[in-house]
């Protein structure tokens, strides 16, 4: 059994460091409707973590837990060893958390570029007077951000759609577009709606490999509700099973996939 600040190797030789992020005894009620009960487990430093469940189950709504849209009504989260209090989303963005939406949240009449420099917002210092007159420090921040940015254009093989306006792009290429937003912003940990919602298998192919592939190149700590059990499978390090609000299995893959509870409320039902 690992302490919290344990680290270990995986078998691709990743090491996953301590507990990053810890959920204790999370309850989150919308008037009578309880989306989330009593749920508790941890993220660490570099891995993969997936949340799984059928409809309903209440992802969405822990995600939204994680990222600060919603304050739980009982429970704790603690990130990096602290009691976060409640906060705001940009305060909880401040702390090097991004996250990409379920439904695409891109500017669509801006170009790729613009999109994913809109990524680079919290770590502007310089104010408006600065900006507006492109005086010192905010010339500077322009320069080191388009640095940052050019580096994941590169990264995410984006480079010749780089002035295209996002609305005109095929539906995979926003989803990665929406990545390097998040990206840009140099998270500690990424969160990921659903990124492979809506996707063909060969767009499905390639995000996977652009996750796995953030993870290992920048050490990003990587937490993501899927439906697609498959990728989840494959991807993650550790998987929550979430149903009816309930946590009903933790685990690696393997524990996951042989854990009956799990095959009854989730597995069995997808896979009968
Ligand atoms: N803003 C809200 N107001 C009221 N009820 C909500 C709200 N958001 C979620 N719920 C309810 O909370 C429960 C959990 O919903 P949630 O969207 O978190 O589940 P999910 O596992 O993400 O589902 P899906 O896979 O369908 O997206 C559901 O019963 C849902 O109807």
């Amino acid at each position: 059994m690992l302490d919290a600040s344990d680290s270990y190797v995986t078998e691709d030789g990743r090491t996953i460091g301590g507990v990053v992020m810890e959920m204790k005894n999370i309850t989150l009620r919308f008037g009578g409707v309880v989306a989330i009960k009593d749920i508790s487990f941890d993220i660490r430093q570099g891995e993969i973590r997936a949340i799984i469940g059928p409809n309903g189950a209440g992802k969405s709504s822990m995600l939204n837990v994680i990222s600060g849209f919603y304050n739980p009504q009982e429970g704790q989260v603690f990130y990096k060893g602290k009691l976060r209090p409640s906060m705001r989303p940009y305060q909880v963005a401040r702390q090097g958390i991004a996250r990409t939406f379920q439904n695409i949240a891109l500017f669509e009449g801006m170009t790729v570029l613009d999109n994913i420099m809109t990524g680079r917002l919290h770590h502007s210092k310089a104010n408006l007077f600065e900006q507006a007159f492109w005086k010192g420090r905010a010339e500077r921040e322009e320069v080191a951000n388009r640095e940052v940015v050019e580096k994941i254009i590169d990264f995410l093989e984006i480079q010749t759609i780089r002035k295209t306006p996002v609305g005109r792009l095929p539906y995979g290429l926003k989803k990665r577009v929406e990545l390097a937003r998040a990206l840009a912003a140099e998270p500690s940990i990424l969160l990921l709606d659903e990124p492979m919602a809506g996707m063909n298998v060969e767009e499905k192919e390639d995000m996977s490999r652009f996750i796995l592939d953030v993870n290992d190149e920048f050490g990003t700590t990587i937490a993501l509700i899927e439906h697609d059990m498959g990728v989840v499978m494959d991807l993650s390090d550790r998987v929550v099973v979430m149903d009816y609000g309930k946590k009903i299995g933790d685990g690696t893959p393997d524990e996951v996939r042989n854990n009956q509870d799990v095959i009854d409320a989730y597995l069995g039902v997808a896979h009968d």
